[in-house]
């Protein structure tokens, strides 16, 4: 990417065959690629330059490997991430419980990462409804509790890829100009507990 400035580091994370590689290509080239299915090694990136209102906003994406194998190689590229989006197969139930662990060590070792909870394949349910094997209300309760967004996703279709990418956009613009506007009146960043600033950050 020579040189170019990034502003949100995105880290990618879920089981393999989830379809993470999927929505980034959905989402940086407009398509869905059919074929085999090629696993990632290690990880791959790339960036993407997007809007938010009058601002310009670079996502540096890393895609990692979901294959167990590569598990300690996926915590080097969630380092610094600002943004995780932790995805899962929503006809894979253990998918879910992968989503689970990668939230967990999200939650003790990157604090400052906020975490979007994402369902892919939703066309599958469109074509047949009893493939689906994770509640949508199971998952926005346990969003709710770890303070997470969720999306549901298709690759293949496009639904709610660009709403997905836009959210960690819009977020990242919200905290940075809350940033500045603590530092300008000197308002404690203690008031991070406070709920005022999840919906002064998040919506
Ligand atoms: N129907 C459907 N299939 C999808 C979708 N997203 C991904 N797939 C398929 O699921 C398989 C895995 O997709 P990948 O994007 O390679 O999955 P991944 O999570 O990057 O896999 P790893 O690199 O092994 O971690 C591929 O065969 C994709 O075509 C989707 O939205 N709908």
């Amino acid at each position: 990417m020579s040189g170019q400035r990034v502003d949100v580091k995105v880290v990618m994370l879920g089981k393999e065959y989830v379809g993470k590689t999927s929505l980034v290509e959905r989402y940086v080239h407009d398509r869905f690629l059919v074929g085999p299915y090629q696993n990632t090694i290690g990880a791959a990136f790339v960036a993407k330059v997007m809007c938010v209102g009058d601002r310009t906003v670079t996502l540096g994406i890393w895609d990692t490997a979901g294959s167990e194998r590569y598990e300690a190689m996926s915590r080097i590229y969630y380092r610094g991430a600002k943004a995780a989006i932790v995805c899962y197969d929503l006809t894979d139930s253990s998918s879910f419980e992968r989503a689970k662990f990668w939230v967990k060590e999200l939650r003790s070792l990157e604090e400052g990462c906020q975490i979007y909870l994402c369902g892919t394949k939703s066309d599958l349910l469109e074509e047949d409804r009893r493939r689906r094997r994770v509640d949508f209300h199971d998952v926005q309760d346990y969003a709710d509790n770890i303070k997470a967004q969720l999306f549901e996703t298709s690759s293949k279709t496009g639904q709610s890829v660009d709403e997905l990418f836009q959210k960690v956009a819009e977020d990242y613009v919200s905290v940075a100009a809350f940033q500045v506007m603590t530092e300008d009146k000197g308002v404690d960043l203690s008031q991070k507990a406070n709920p005022y600033f999840y919906s002064c950050c998040h919506h």
